[in-house]
């Protein structure tokens, strides 16, 4: 648990609920970049292979990692050897409990753990704690606003199919919060730190008015168009609700606009990429911008490393010449507030007790389509799309493994 309290015997308290932080993980070390990568890479939600491409999973994720590796590994390195990630995670996971247990019921006790999906501390360590702490019931909270299947999909997926098999008790008495991409205290938290930025940019004299630049880690399109992921859609209404509170607290002409970053491999990702955008808004004529990172909740490689040193270089060599980028939400106090507004509204405003298959049904927006649902006739180009492309990809993986070539690099790996 995210603190130390006394063992479960010792308290009178009767009703602990766990409380799940999910969220991605990062190396600790620079020893840790390419196991991680493996992890990442063998999750079928994040590289999702058809379904007949299934058993060689592991090996393309093995040797993606191994490719990878040394770039990440230097772009972890610039930024201190390793992602901030766990201990923002952590620390978030303390403040939470903390302020849950100020004012809840006095039959309640609350405890917050981390549950990271491709490093320590991993969802299976998280599960052990809390039956450990013998608690009763669970909120699951992921730490992504907007929901992707790449994401929370995949955090639940895991944490669900291990809660089923370990704990089947706190499986029938858990509650999920799908996301809170539009939860007022957010969108409020965002637009007063994007005014903050644009009061202080106002300051410097320009003829062009002042561009905030939303970048959100992107998905792959094929996400979007054939799997149904509301990530996209999640995004865009965050933007247009961040936008008009902050023009309520700032009134100018700033422009607003949305761009991707982080792609990885050769398919098409959501566009514009951040990259372009930056140069697109410099040679407009824009000289101040605001860049704000927000799929993110807190510091790490994607804005330590992409936004503020990668990217800054491109928007200042096109001629950008005043930065800012808004920080991560971190360990704000609104923030922790809005946390803690999320589990208790998960807690009562929701049922508390939810089965697993409520819970499947709660995690995706039922205006979409089911996740996964193709028509007969899209079934049958999948088929063959993916015999085809797994033949392809064995035949690369084995000439790369026998003959050490780069035949992979056909698949931009
Ligand atoms: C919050 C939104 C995120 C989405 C959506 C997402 C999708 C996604 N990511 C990859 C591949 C990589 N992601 C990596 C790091 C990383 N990704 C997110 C968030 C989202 N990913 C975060 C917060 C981080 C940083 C963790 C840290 O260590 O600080 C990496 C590793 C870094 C690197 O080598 O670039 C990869 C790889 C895919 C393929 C994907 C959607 C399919
Ligand atoms: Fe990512």
């Amino acid at each position: 648990s995210a603190s130390a309290s006394a063992s479960a015997s010792a308290s009178p308290k009767t009703n602990r609920i766990a409380v799940f932080l999910l969220n991605l993980g990062g190396p600790e070390t620079l020893k840790d970049v390419e196991p991680f990568l493996y992890n990442l890479f063998a999750d079928p939600d994040i590289i999702r292979l058809p379904a007949a491409m299934s058993g060689i999973q592991t090996a393309l994720a093995w040797l993606i990692a191994k490719r990878r590796a040394p770039r990440s590994r230097q772009a972890y390195d610039s930024i201190g050897g390793g992602s901030p990630i766990t201990r923002f995670t952590t620390a978030q996971a303390e403040l939470l409990e903390t302020a849950l247990n100020e004012d809840c019921d006095s039959s309640l006790e609350f405890k917050c753990y981390v549950a990271m999906r491709y490093w320590h501390p991993f969802t299976d360590e998280a599960l052990a704690k809390a039956a450990e702490d013998d608690c009763r019931s669970a909120v699951v909270l992921p730490l992504y606003p907007h929901f992707s299947i790449s994401t929370t999909g995949s955090s639940l997926r895991a944490l669900l199919a291990e809660m089923q098999a370990s704990q089947p008790r706190l499986m029938a008495r858990h509650t999920v919060v799908p996301s809170w991409h539009q939860a007022p205290g957010y969108v409020d938290i965002l637009a007063r730190l994007v005014a903050d930025e644009l009061r202080d940019l106002a300051k410097v004299p320009s003829e062009k008015p002042i561009c905030v630049l939303f970048s959100a880690h992107g998905v792959p399109v094929s996400y979007i168009e054939r799997a149904g992921d509301p990530y996209k859609r999640h995004i865009e209404a965050t933007v247009r609700l961040v936008a008009e509170a902050t023009r309520a607290r700032v009134r100018d002409d700033t422009t607003y606009e949305l761009s991707f970053q982080s792609r990885v491999g050769p398919v098409e990702w959501l566009r514009p990429y951040t990259d372009d955008a930056l140069v697109d808004i410099a040679n407009r004529g824009i000289k101040r911008i605001v860049v704000v990172p927000i799929s993110f909740v807190s510091e790490h490689i994607e804005t330590l490393e992409e936004i503020d040193i990668e990217y800054r270089e491109v928007a200042e060599t096109a001629g950008i010449q005043h930065w800012r980028r808004v920080p991560a939400l971190n360990l704000d106090a609104d923030f922790i507030r809005e946390l803690k507004f999320q589990v208790n509204d998960a807690l009562y405003a929701k049922p508390v007790v939810s089965t697993s298959e409520a819970c499947v049904v709660n995690s995706f927006d039922l205006d979409d389509r089911p996740l996964g649902v193709l028509t007969g006739v899209e079934k049958d180009v999948e088929r063959l799309n993916s015999k085809t492309a797994a033949v392809a990809i064995a035949l690369a993986l084995l000439i790369e493994l026998l003959a050490n070539t780069r035949a992979i690099h056909l698949f931009g790996v």
